[in-house]
């Protein structure tokens, strides 16, 4: 965590997160730490294989998910895009794991961090009991995540455990097109059919990862292999006091308390 502390990790994320629209900063959760954590989160789901309270989920939606794109309602393939993985809640997440602690110390370094990459005065944690901090556990059996571009601006992970095949973070480093709805369908249609490469992060096991994920399309290959992908979403607000609507936490928790 200390690299977070660093003027040289600023300047150097905040000029990448400004040129490419995407940072990753390495080591920031040592091996062991990132380990720990995937053994609590094992043994929730070794726990939870009978009681499913953890919420796993096959979707398919669009790529572009605000009114804009969904007035077009057209049924192509960029409508019909397959996600899959198990999310592990706030209200889950032991607090001794290393992202809690990241996430909620006081003396966590990350807030100052995000305001100084993301140029901001104001950093806020969502305060949804749900929403705040979770974890992603993608299954070695095809689960993915689609394209897509996040609601909010400020979208940051941490990679906890790396696969041993796919999960690879891809993403188009131009910009979205501003309010303009039919360039940004043309955009998803050329990704789509391949006619424009996505790049791929490098990302590691530790990397803190930042992305202005409103802007640039991204999305995560599907999962292979014998280990699964592990990641920690840590989420943050422009203002305070941000919870999520009874709406939100069915979609994304399978549950509103
Ligand atoms: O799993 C990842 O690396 C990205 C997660 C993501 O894009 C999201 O949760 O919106
Ligand atoms: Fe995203």
């Amino acid at each position: 965590m200390d690299i977070l502390s660093s003027a040289t990790a600023v300047t150097r994320a905040r000029d990448s997160l400004h040129s490419t629209g995407i940072a990753v900063v390495p080591d920031v959760l040592s091996y062991t730490q990132c380990q720990h954590t995937v053994k609590l989160i094992n043994d929730l789901l070794v726990k939870d294989a009978s009681n499913s309270s953890l919420f796993r989920k096959e979707v398919f939606h669009a790529a572009i998910l605000n009114d804009l794109g969904d007035q077009k309602a057209q049924k192509d393939e960029s409508t019909q895009l397959r996600s899959c993985k198990t999310c592990v809640a706030g209200d889950q997440i032991p607090p001794s794991a290393a992202p809690s602690i990241l996430y909620y110390s006081e003396e966590s370094p990350l807030m100052e961090f995000l305001k100084q990459v993301f140029d901001t005065e104001h950093v806020y944690r969502t305060e949804d009991k749900l929403g705040c901090l979770n974890i992603h556990v993608y299954e070695p059996n095809g689960d993915e995540l689609n394209w897509h571009y996040d609601n909010g601006g400020i979208a940051v992970t941490i990679l906890l455990q790396e696969p041993d095949e796919g999960g690879v973070f891809e993403y188009v480093r131009q910009a979205r097109p501003a309010n303009d709805a039919s360039e940004d369908a043309a955009l998803v249609k050329r990704v789509l059919s391949g006619e424009q490469k996505p790049e791929q992060a490098n990302v590691r096991a530790g990397s803190l990862v930042l992305i202005r994920g409103n802007e640039h399309l991204h999305r995560v290959t599907p999962v292979h292999g014998v280990l699964p992908r592990v990641l920690a979403v840590l989420s943050y607000e422009s203002t305070p006091g941000v919870t999520l609507n009874e709406y939100t936490r069915l979609k994304f928790f399978g549950r509103c308390s």
